[in-house]
């Protein structure tokens, strides 16, 4: 058997660091992506195979030539904001490419996938610590794709005998410890980067979405995960599956929320620079708050974040923010 593994979105943010994770635990990561958000530039761990996923031609190409033994599917467009302006084109894409892989998994005999989802799927729940069994109850089109998905899965299981790791991941920050690679999105819609990009001088400022929400200070508050800790439970997703352990669910969080207003103050701090902002309205599709109170993933994969407090992770950022050229960058 080899030890491939296919990685959807392997040439975005969180895709890129888990396919330095998968090589360095000794897999291949073939990544298959479409560049949509992605950049060719950070496909540096192993082969790129360029390709939309709903176009079944080519996933029966790459499943034929490179017999992956699992499918890690990152591959999704994620924008809150976005998600609410243009519903269909989150329903269109997410549940098109998913269901165009879950298919030629089902057809190739690959069985085992570890899914992106995310704690968007349970919408605003009144402050309440988020875990596995709290009802999933999505107030924005990306996360209610992102639950069909997880239905879907559990349909094809059913099925086909798929095997299925889903972790709901918080928001995701933070850049390669060792500053291979980053977090570069165009535009750039996340609050810590665009924090850094005020602290470096390229925007003017930062507007804060919303100071009415029912949360001490008034801002959102968000539990923030290390992406290097969140891409080691994937691989050790990887590892439950090959074990046979079964189908599950992990959240993966920090289980500490921060407020918009606190990140601002951390990135400041850690930047060493004065972060302009300016209030403006509530955006759409965004909980008051959204927190982990999840124990399962430290108790049942043996996952211990080493990286993720809020000022390691913005240092983390800074340092790639400040040595390593944003690909889409480059032209401008
Ligand atoms: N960033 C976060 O905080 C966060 C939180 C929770 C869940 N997630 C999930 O994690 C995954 C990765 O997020 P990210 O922040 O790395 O996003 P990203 O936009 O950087 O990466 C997504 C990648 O998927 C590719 N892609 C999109 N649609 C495709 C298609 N139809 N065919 C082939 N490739 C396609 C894009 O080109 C891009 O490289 C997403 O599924 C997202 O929903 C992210
Ligand atoms: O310029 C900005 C950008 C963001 N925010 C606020 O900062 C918080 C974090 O926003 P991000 O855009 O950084 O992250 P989201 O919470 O919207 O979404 C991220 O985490 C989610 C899970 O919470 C998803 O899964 C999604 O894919 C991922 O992008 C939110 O309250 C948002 O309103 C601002 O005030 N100003």
């Amino acid at each position: 058997m080899n030890n491939n593994i296919l990685v959807t979105g392997g040439a975005g943010y969180i895709g890129s660091h888990a396919c330095k994770a998968l090589q360095r635990a000794g897999y291949t990561p073939i990544t298959f992506d479409n560049l949509e958000t992605g950049w060719a530039e950070v496909v540096k761990f192993g082969p790129f195979e360029k390709g939309d996923l709903r176009d079944r031609a080519r996933l029966d190409d790459v499943f034929d030539r490179w017999k992956p033994k699992a499918v890690m599917h990152f591959a999704a467009l994620s924008q809150v904001g976005e998600a609410v302006r243009d519903p269909g084109k989150y329903w269109s894409a997410n549940i098109g490419g998913a269901v165009t892989l879950l298919q030629a998994m089902a057809d190739h005999s690959c069985r085992d996938i570890v899914f992106s989802s995310t704690c968007a799927t349970y919408g605003d729940q009144d402050g309440v610590l988020l875990d596995e069994a709290t009802p999933q109850r999505p107030i924005n089109a990306y996360g209610a794709s992102k639950r069909a998905i997880e239905d879907m899965i559990s349909d094809f299981g059913a099925t086909y005998g798929l095997n299925s790791v889903i972790f709901r991941y918080f928001n995701v920050a933070g850049a390669d410890p060792e500053g291979e690679i980053g977090e570069f999105h165009t535009p750039e819609t996340h609050l810590i980067p665009i924090l850094l990009d005020v602290a470096s001088g390229e925007r003017d400022k930062v507007t804060i979405f919303g100071t009415d929400y029912p949360t001490p200070d008034g801002t959102c508050i968000r539990d923030y995960v290390h992406v290097s800790d969140l891409v080691d439970a994937h691989v050790a997703g990887v590892h439950w599956l090959e074990a046979g352990k079964g189908n599950r669910v992990f959240c993966l969080g920090s289980s500490r929320g921060f407020s918009v207003r606190e990140v601002i103050a951390e990135a400041q701090e850690v930047t060493a620079s004065q972060i302009r902002t300016e209030i403006g309205p509530r955006r759409g599709g965004d909980a008051a708050r959204l927190v982990s109170g999840s124990v399962a993933a430290a108790r049942d994969l043996g996952w211990q974040p080493a990286r993720s407090t809020l000022s390691q992770m913005i240092e983390d950022a800074w340092r790639v923010h400040q040595t390593l050229q944003h690909p889409g960058k480059r032209a401008s």
